[in-house]
């Protein structure tokens, strides 16, 4: 059985739909990468992966069970763990606080302070930890770099101890200085973790390429392919769907 399986999935915003008849499936411990030029559907697609937006036609499924409306709370409390775009964070907490509260939004047992009730500091630290940011543990976050930042948020999620991690251009905006260390981050936790699937949108194809065991590239909301990562780059369509969009073979 699938760890995640979209079957058919429609989405559309009023108009035309801007994800269309998707069906694909995540195993457990597998990185699949979702690419695709600039407005392909790619964000769209994660939104209904992370039930923040419900699919308007198709099914989808958390471990063999239907999950199309269930909606973020309930995929959150279910596995689902997710990082966006534009890293989410409160500015003014430090970077322990805003794992905290990030493990305390998801499991409620650590928002009760009494004696007995379970301690996070030791969820908190091994997230801080694995994303690198030990030495910042007590650090505004809005004094975090770009690439701290995103780490950041990729620890905000790790805390809920996710079955499926949802990583929206986790290298975005990133100096060359960053992003070694952020792919070698998330190589780390592939390995820590070896259930743990992961789905992660990237423009960068250096960041595909260290990660992904599959590629799915999205063409106008549809898949165009889905193999593995050599397959995808030297399909022919690949080229044609990124010509006119700055596709230089490397990086997309
Ligand atoms: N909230 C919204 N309301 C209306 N249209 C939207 C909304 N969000 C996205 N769209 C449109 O849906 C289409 C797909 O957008 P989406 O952001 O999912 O693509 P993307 O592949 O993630 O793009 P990018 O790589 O630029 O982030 C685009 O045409 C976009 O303009």
């Amino acid at each position: 059985m699938s760890l995640l399986a979209l079957h058919g999935v429609h989405k559309h915003y009023g108009g035309p739909p801007v994800v269309q008849d998707v069906t694909l499936a995540v195993e457990p411990g597998e990185t699949v990468a979702i690419i695709g030029p600039n407005g392909a559907g790619k964000t769209t697609l994660f939104s209904v992966m992370a039930g923040e937006r419900l699919a308007d036609l198709g099914r989808v499924e958390l471990f063999g069970k239907d999950v199309t409306r269930a909606g973020a709370r309930r995929l959150a409390h279910a596995g689902v763990a997710r990082t966006f775009q534009i890293a989410r964070f409160f500015p003014s907490r430090t970077v322990e606080e805003n794992v905290t509260i990030a493990l305390q939004s998801t499991h409620r047992r650590y928002r009760r302070f009494w004696a007995g009730a379970p301690r996070p500091d030791d969820r908190v630290g091994r997230a801080i930890d694995a994303t690198g940011l030990t030495d910042l543990r007590w650090v505004l976050a809005s004094a975090l770099s770009q690439g701290n930042r995103k780490n950041l948020e990729i620890a905000m999620a790790l805390v809920q101890q996710p079955k499926l991690l949802l990583l929206d251009e986790p290298t975005a905006g990133m100096g060359m200085e960053d992003l070694p260390r952020t792919i070698s981050i998330l190589k780390d936790l592939r390995q820590a973790r070896p259930d743990l699937a992961i789905v992660i949108t990237a423009h960068d194809m250096d960041v595909v390429f260290a990660l992904a065991d599959r590629v799915v590239l999205l063409a106008n909301g549809r898949i165009a392919i889905d193999g593995k990562p050599e397959e995808v780059r030297d399909a022919p369509q690949t080229r044609e769907i990124y010509l006119g969009n700055s596709y230089r073979g490397g990086s997309a």
